[in-house]
């Protein structure tokens, strides 16, 4: 069996070499001519697998029966243009939900830190409370940060849990955190969620922060709020135009990163681990591997915090010593220098530096540091 899988999957031969030959090709280059002869593709986020893209392939003498994302986002595939043709889906619901929470907190220490302040302090607003947004809000939570989730969706369907509207939430909180999916049509669309109108409403100081899908966002309207007064604190990952970015915008923005708030290399394995295990399942063969097998144990395991240090310096040499966001906001800044915007957007991605998690690291400490335990482990730690 002939398998195309995006060159930008980690452990793809390992695992899809047990379906039968593996063939690489860089995400935004898969096209019919390439999938001739393919019964499985396996992709990210930039590979759009639409009508189009499956008749070329059926052109080209592809016979796909099994279509796989190694992503959370489901928005670069047409689902229902798949299941016309009978082939087989899978995505990896949640897969990198962790990673992002780690962004986030690391972006949030760092805007705090800027800023002179502390994050405790904050009332954090989340906008899209699934495996992301929950997991962001019980970890800020148990940080000690006053937090109120915006879910309609949730709300609808479950009406003892407590949910905020949009509009009131943005009014509310101080910090505002968009995890949604990208939805085009529907009672819950939301292409430009944050509209010109909600985005010129949000109060002075206002830190903002978009890790879901740029199109969530009217980037254009950000820029000319930005332009204008400059009185946000904006973090980006996510952008209208990947990778062709609006150059003006990422200048403006403080922490300002390509898509790789997910990047860990934990869930990046665990997105193949999960979308292996269903195409094994699709096509009725054994699942051998689990992610233990893949993980290589990570480079910094155990730390060991001396005395004295106030709690949250000593939460932030523990977050910096395993990811530090200001690593890819340089990056994206030198890269787009050197190769311009659009390629260096993709090439950070790439040739993305070693990320792992923050639940890799267990951090020891004395019997007088004791007290700093409950912070680390809320924030995400291992302690002993
Ligand atoms: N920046 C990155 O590297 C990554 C970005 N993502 C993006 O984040 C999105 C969310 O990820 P998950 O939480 O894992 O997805 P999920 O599917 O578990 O949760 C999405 C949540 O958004 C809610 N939602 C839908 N429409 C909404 C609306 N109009 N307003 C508010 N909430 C709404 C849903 O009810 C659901 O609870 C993904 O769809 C993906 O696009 C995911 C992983 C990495
Ligand atoms: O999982 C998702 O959804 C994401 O947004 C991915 O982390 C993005 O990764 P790529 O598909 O861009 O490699």
């Amino acid at each position: 069996m002939r398998v195309i899988v995006d060159a930008n999957i980690p452990a793809a031969e390992r695992c899809f070499g047990e379906l039968g030959e593996v063939v690489a090709v860089p995400g935004r280059e898969i096209d019919g001519a390439s999938l001739a002869g393919a019964e499985a593709l396996i992709v990210r986020s930039i590979t759009r697998v639409d009508a189009a893209l499956l008749e070329a392939a059926e052109r080209a003498g592809a016979r796909l029966r099994f279509v796989g994302t190694c992503t959370i986002g489901t928005d670069h595939i047409d689902q229902a243009a798949l299941s016309e043709r009978g082939v087989d889906f899978s995505s990896a619901p949640g897969c990198n939900a962790e990673a992002v929470v780690d962004y986030v907190v690391s972006s949030l220490a760092l805007l705090a830190e800027r800023e002179g302040t502390s994050i405790d302090q904050r009332r954090v607003g989340i906008v899209g409370a699934g495996n992301v947004g929950e997991r962001l809000y019980r970890r800020l939570m148990a940080l000690g940060l006053d937090c109120r989730r915006c879910d309609p969706p949730r709300a609808e369907a479950e009406p003892g849990e407590r949910f905020y509207g949009l509009d009131e939430l943005c009014q509310w909180a101080d910090v505002l955190c968009l995890h949604t999916p990208l939805v085009c049509g529907g009672p819950h669309a939301t292409h430009h969620l944050l509209d010109a109108e909600r985005i010129d409403a949000l109060a002075p100081g206002t830190w903002l922060l978009n890790a879901g899908r740029g199109d969530c966002l009217d980037g254009t309207a950000l820029r000319q709020r930005l332009a204008m007064s400059g009185d946000l604190r904006c973090v980006l990952d996510v952008w209208e135009g990947e990778p062709a970015i609006d150059e003006g915008l990422r200048r403006l923005v403080d922490i300002a990163t390509p898509h790789i708030a997910g990047y860990s290399l934990d869930g990046k394995l665990r997105g193949t681990q999960q979308i292996y295990a269903a195409a094994m399942r699709c096509f009725e063969l054994p699942v051998r591997l689990s992610l233990d097998d893949l993980a290589p144990p990570p480079p910094l395991s155990r730390l060991e915090l001396g005395r004295g240090l106030p709690p949250w310096d000593a939460l932030r040499l523990c977050m910096r010593a395993v990811y530090d966001v200001r690593r890819d906001h340089d990056g994206l800044a030198r890269m787009a220098i050197e190769q311009g915007m659009a390629r260096g957007f993709d090439a950070w991605r790439a040739d993305y530096p070693l990320r792992r998690e923050f639940s890799t690291l267990e951090v020891a400490m004395g019997m007088d540091g004791r007290s700093l335990a409950p912070l680390l482990v809320a924030a995400g730690f291992r302690v002993n």
